[in-house]
């Protein structure tokens, strides 16, 4: 008689507690089948692919071992925490992945008990994981915090803020260093070469090298700290002595994939452990899926393909995206002036500077998951006399704002910021859009803001920035393809501080600020059919003003409308404080502006987000009947 088919495992899982009965052997099971039903959820979805299939093992066993959610599992930057949520009673919904309504692609609290803490920025789970266990030991939320981060992660400054604070206080507390040598790219930097000698066995010269390399890398604070590290090389097993100098039980390099070391090591630890504790797991990012496994970037992120050929299915493009047309212009302006560098925080791909450091290695520098050294790398290039373009997506700017004051506006250096992601970024949702640029750029003294409406716009930007060296400058383009039009071979370099009219009109002033424009112009072709027809005006600088076309636009009209894809407090309300000051509002002009909801939206569709930010064609339609009707009403 056949034997009768075993129900999979995964079936028999649908919380951790249903871990706890099963054998060793059975959660190696558990693991395969997990691994195999991540991909087929991700092959509907898309999304972030590589990371989650380097850490089944890891979350089988950390789910097995620990009791979540009373033990907290801490995921850093989230986005390999796919299996996780399979296994804490989301694989219903798993195939909602990042869309509107469904699961966000990263841990989020308000989602699950399981999801401790938020992310989706890198480099916050130690921090978090601190704080779990400080509020432990003062009566707070009992269980212990388990901080899950990854090579490319720990290259952040705040990971060693964390690290160090941690080994100061010295109570219990689990960092899972996920050491796969990928970050969204090759990761970079000497931290990295040191971590990959701790689990080589290359001769203690090397490893005394690289861990310089590694005291160069880290904040000063901290290097006294590294230093006595080095010291402890000599004579020292090969081991994590950068973490146990600063406070940490080092345990590993451990196989990561390997059920039978990481289960008894858990239970050891979970048992033994006293103060904090690092392991350092060794995983491969697309394990068990070849085509992640062969691919440059281990399917870092995909769009939906096919399960059986990892082949993509991605929508056909028919327009350069922004960041192609970023990074082919910087290339254009740079075969011209050898001052050009270029600067990325650990996405040379996103920001398209692997295309610039293809022609120009030596003038790309790749900084790692480190925005703030970025931007004051950056600066430091300025002052000693280059023209760097320090390119970082608008949600990840946020964390070099100090930087951009303090070493950049306040002593005036011309750093270019090439601010990709701005505005609203669809699938990620409320963690990557890029929502406040605008406003916290625009209130620094002697910033100069441009935002293209298009790509030729985004061409003379770069032309512009890399001709103003006044100080700093930045433009912001949104994520995604352009218009499709027609791109000068070489961008023009823009008068500082003037925008253009775009087409004119009477009675209304649309005065548009990024590439809400196009939406504008569709607005405008359907209000024409009720007899409306708009001036619409390009503002292209948020700061400086055009003060000129805004007093005449708003002398010329009953009501100016400002949009921009930006938080309040940035375009629109500069503009009102200068109609404000002019006395154009005490004259009658009626003034609204478009802004992005006071509000974090989550993931959905680019479209829906936009719906629901009300900055589409037919919400600039409804507000400018809107505000016409009151007019209309007031004329009779
Ligand atoms: C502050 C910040 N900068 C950049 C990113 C973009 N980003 C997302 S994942 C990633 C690489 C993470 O590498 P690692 O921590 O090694 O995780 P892995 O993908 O290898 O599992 C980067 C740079 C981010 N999420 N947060
Ligand atoms: C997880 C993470 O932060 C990055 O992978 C981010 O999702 C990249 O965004 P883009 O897809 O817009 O490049
Ligand atoms: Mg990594």
């Amino acid at each position: 008689m056949s034997a009768r088919p075993q129900t999979p495992t995964l079936d028999r899982v649908n919380l951790p507690t249903d871990m706890k009965t099963l054998s060793d052997r059975e959660l190696a099971q558990l693991a395969h089948e997990l691994r195999e039903e991540t991909i087929s959820a991700v092959s509907e979805t898309g999304g972030h692919l590589g990371a989650g299939l380097g850490v089944v093992e890891l979350t089988v066993a950390l789910h097995a071992v620990f009791d979540t959610p009373r033990d907290k599992i801490i995921w850093d930057v989230g986005h390999q925490c796919y299996p996780h949520k399979i296994l804490t009673g989301r694989r219903d919904r798993i195939r909602t992945l990042r869309m509107e309504g469904g699961l966000s692609g990263f841990t989020k609290r308000t989602e699950s008990s399981y999801d401790p803490f938020g992310a989706g920025h890198s480099s916050t789970s130690i921090s978090a994981a601190v704080g779990f266990s400080m509020a432990r030991e003062l009566g707070g939320d009992p269980g212990d915090a388990i901080a899950v981060i990854g090579d490319g992660a720990m290259t952040g400054g705040m990971a060693f803020e964390a690290l160090n604070h941690a080994g100061h206080l010295g109570k219990r507390v689990f960092v899972v260093l996920n050491d796969n040598e990928m970050s969204i790219s090759p990761p970079v930097g000497a931290l990295s070469s040191y971590l990959t000698r701790l689990y080589t066995g290359a001769p203690f010269q090397d490893l005394r090298a690289a861990a310089k390399g590694a005291v160069g890398l880290l904040p000063e604070p901290f290097q006294e700290g590294a230093r006595r590290a080095k010291e402890m090389l000599k004579g020292m097993a090969v081991g994590g002595t950068l973490f146990e100098e600063l406070g940490f039980n080092y345990v590993g390099p451990v196989d990561g994939h390997d059920m039978e070391q990481l289960l008894p090591l858990f239970r050891m630890l979970k048992s033994r452990a006293t103060g904090p504790t690092l392991i350092h797991v060794v995983t491969k990012k697309g394990k068990g899926f070849a085509p992640a496994e062969g691919a440059a970037d281990r399917r870092h992120a995909t769009a939906r393909f096919d399960p059986a050929t990892g082949q993509q299915i991605k929508a056909p493009s028919n327009a350069p995206s922004y960041t192609k047309v970023f990074a082919t212009s910087l290339i254009d302006e740079a075969e011209r002036d050898d001052k050009i560098v270029a600067v990325t925080a650990a996405m040379p791909e996103g920001t398209g500077l692997d295309l610039f450091a293809k022609r120009f290695p030596r003038r790309t520098f790749d900084v790692g998951i480190a925005e703030q050294h970025a931007v004051t790398f950056s600066a430091g290039m300025a002052a000693g006399g280059m023209k760097p373009f320090c390119a970082i997506y608008s949600t990840f700017l946020q964390r070099g704002y100090d930087q951009i004051v303090h070493d950049v506006a306040i002593q005036k250096l011309p750093v270019r910021f090439a601010i990709d992601r701005a505005g609203l970024v669809g699938q990620d949702g409320a963690t990557h859009a890029g929502s406040f640029d605008i406003g916290f750029l625009t209130n620094l003294p002697g910033m100069v803001m441009m935002a293209a409406a298009d790509e030729a716009e985004l061409r003379h930007m770069v032309a512009t920035a890399t001709a103003y060296d006044e100080g700093p400058i930045a433009f912001r383009y949104p994520r995604g393809e352009g218009t499709g039009v027609e791109l000068p071979e070489h961008g023009e370099i823009l008068e500082i501080g003037k925008g253009r009219i775009v087409a004119e009109g009477t009675r209304v002033a649309i005065l548009s600020f990024g590439t809400r424009l196009s939406h504008v112009m569709e607005a405008r072709e359907s209000l024409m059919a009720r007899g409306i027809t708009p001036t619409v005006a390009d503002a292209r600088f948020a700061k400086p003003l055009d003060r000129d076309l805004i007093l005449r636009l708003a002398r010329e009209h009953e009501a100016l409308i400002t949009i921009e894809e930006g938080a309040v407090g940035g375009f629109g309300s500069h503009v009102a404080h200068l109609l404000f000051e002019e006395g154009a509002l005490d004259r009658g002009l009626r003034y609204r502006s478009m802004v992005l909801p006071d509000i974090f939206i989550n993931h959905a569709s680019p479209s829906a987000m936009y719906a629901h930010a009300q900055l589409n064609a037919a919400a600039i339609e409804e507000k400018v009947l809107g505000v016409l009707d009151v007019a209309m009403a007031k004329r009779a």
